[in-house]
Parts: structure tokens; C-alpha cells; sequence
């Protein structure tokens, strides 16, 4: 399998060294990247020996098989129809773009039309196997998340004692906090929808880890599920889960028998 990141951050770091350095996924390569800036492709070139590119049509003709985005919700506005238009295959982490409705049936339409696909990873929680199932036949009652982050990283200021800083739908939690509730997205994808998926955010002085607990009541029964994750050193917004759940999602292309 012939990959594209589109990014050059936490994320698509943690990708590239783990495919074209420490050869996590026999077979694959991280064959080239999109970086807006010339200097930083460079580095990238120097450093990982890939190829690098500034302009997007150039990217996307280098020769990949499947694209995987791994910058903003703006970048997936910006570009996922012309990845998909390419034929390509699209892995999108930053998730939170695919609440506007429009844009879902686009791109989902395009997909049919042009026999390609979107994968959206589980990202920094679980439990998404559950809702699904749930989803089957349509009876999921409740859905709800509450996350819990240090508040440095999500207010960009300390607070005195914790502080629910947000609690409302998942359509409204990532207008406000794009970088940070992406998680919200993809569960409500996967459950009830974004107007009914309800999501509650703290900011906690006292925390080191970036904790996500899902409830779901349904016709199977009740989950009540808790994760708290290790963030990644560069970016303690972001969770090591949703680096690992992007690197999981292009192995279970590779592989013939899959789970969940
Ligand atoms: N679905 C999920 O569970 C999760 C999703 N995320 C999302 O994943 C994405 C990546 O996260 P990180 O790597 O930690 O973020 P990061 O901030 O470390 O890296 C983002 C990179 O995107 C680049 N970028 C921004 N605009 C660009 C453009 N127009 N073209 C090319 N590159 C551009 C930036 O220069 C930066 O290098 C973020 O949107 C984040 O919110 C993060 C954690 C969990
Ligand atoms: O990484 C996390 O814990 C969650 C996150 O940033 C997001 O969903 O955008």
C-alpha cells in the first residue's frame, strides 16, 4: 500500500516513523506528504526520505494509493472532495468537518460513484463497535460523552478548581472546540447523530491524561465505558489512542480477515 499524509504534525510524525522507520506495517510505505510550507518539506524530505509536497494536484499524482489527513477539520473541508475525485482512498482523523450534513452526503456520494472509500478511525475512544451493532436495527436509545482534559491544553490557560467549560450537543462542541472533540463526531457518526449525541467537556487543573467516558443505553442494554489516555508528548491535545487507531486503520486494509 502506497500512502499520502496530508500534515506534518503529531500525528503524521507518529505515522511515518512507525511505517518507513520502524516498519510497523510490512508492505506499506509512506510514499509521499503535503506540508504547506517549502522549508518544512525539506526537512521532511532530508529527515524521512520522502517526498514532499507543497502542491496538492502534485501530491495527489504521486503515485499513492490512499490518503491519509492528518491536519484539520479545515483540510478536510478543504480538500477530501478532490482526494476522493482522484479515486483515491481517505482516512480522515480530523473528523469534526464531517458534521455539516452537506458535505457527509457529497462526499459519501462521490464515493459511490467513483467506487473509492472513507475510513473514519475509532480516534481516541472505543466502544464505537457497540454503537454500531446498536444501530443495526435503529435502537439506541441515549448517547453521551464526557471528557475530561488538563486545562492548559484546552483553554490555553490554567483554572483555579475544574470547570465544565461546555455541555451541549456534539454539533455545537465541535464549533467550539475543533481540535479537541473530535471524538464527539465520530460517535455521534456512528450512534444517534450530531443534534443527539449530548457531550460534556471539563477542564481539569489537576489532570494529566485526556479522559473520555461514553454512555449508551439501547435495546442491547446499557455500556458505560472509560478510557483514560496518555496524550502524545508534542501535542497533549491530542491522545497516543488516536495515533495508534489511525495506524490500526491502514493494517486492517492489509489484512484478509478483519474484526469489529
Ligand atoms: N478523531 C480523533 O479522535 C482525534 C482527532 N484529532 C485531530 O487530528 C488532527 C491531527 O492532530 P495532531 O497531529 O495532534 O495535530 P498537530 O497540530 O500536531 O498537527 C496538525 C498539522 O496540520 C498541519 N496543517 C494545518 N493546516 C494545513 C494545511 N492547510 N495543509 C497541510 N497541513 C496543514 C499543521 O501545520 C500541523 O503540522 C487534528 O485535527 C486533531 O484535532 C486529534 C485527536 C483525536
Ligand atoms: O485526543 C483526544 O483525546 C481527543 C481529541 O483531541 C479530539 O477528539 O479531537
Amino acid at each position: 500500500m502506497k500512502i499520502g499524509i496530508i500534515g506534518g504534525g503529531t500525528v503524521a510524525t507518529f505515522l511515518i516513523k512507525s511505517i518507513n522507520v520502524d516498519q510497523k506495517l510490512p508492505g506499506s510505505l509512506v510514499e509521499s506528504v503535503y506540508l504547506r510550507k517549502p522549508e518544512v518539506a525539506d526537512e521532511w524530505e532530508r529527515t524521512y526520505g520522502t517526498r514532499a509536497f507543497t502542491d496538492m494536484e502534485a501530491f495527489l499524482s504521486s503515485g499513492i494509493d490512499i490518503v491519509v489527513e492528518a491536519a484539520t477539520v479545515e483540510v478536510v473541508r478543504d480538500y477530501a472532495e478532490l482526494v476522493i475525485s482522484k479515486r483515491k482512498e481517505l482516512v480522515v482523523i480530523s473528523v469534526g468537518a464531517l458534521v455539516d450534513p452537506e458535505l457527509y452526503g457529497r462526499l459519501n456520494e462521490l464515493c459511490r460513484q467513483l467506487g473509492t472509500k472513507i475510513y473514519l478511525p475509532s480516534g481516541a475512544i472505543g466502544g464505537l463497535d457497540v454503537i454500531h451493532s446498536a444501530m443495526a436495527l435503529g435502537q439506541l436509545d441515549e448517547v453521551s460523552l464526557t471528557t475530561r482534559k488538563p486545562a492548559a491544553s484546552l483553554l490555553g490557560r490554567q483554572v483555579e478548581v475544574e470547570e465544565v467549560v461546555f455541555f451541549g450537543t456534539a454539533t455545537e462542541a465541535i464549533s467550539k472546540f475543533p481540535k479537541n472533540i473530535n471524538v464527539a463526531i465520530v460517535l455521534s457518526l456512528a450512534g444517534l447523530g450530531c443534534d443527539q449525541t449530548s457531550v460534556k467537556i471539563v477542564a481539569d487543573p489537576e489532570a494529566t491524561k485526556n479522559t473520555h467516558c461514553i454512555e449508551a443505553v439501547g435495546s442491547f442494554g446499557k455500556m458505560n465505558i472509560r478510557l483514560e489516555n496518555d496524550p502524545m508528548p508534542d501535542n497533549p491535545k491530542t491522545s497516543y489512542l488516536a495515533a495508534l487507531s489511525v495506524l490500526s486503520t491502514l493494517k486492517k486494509q492489509t489484512e484478509r480477515i478483519t474484526i469489529g
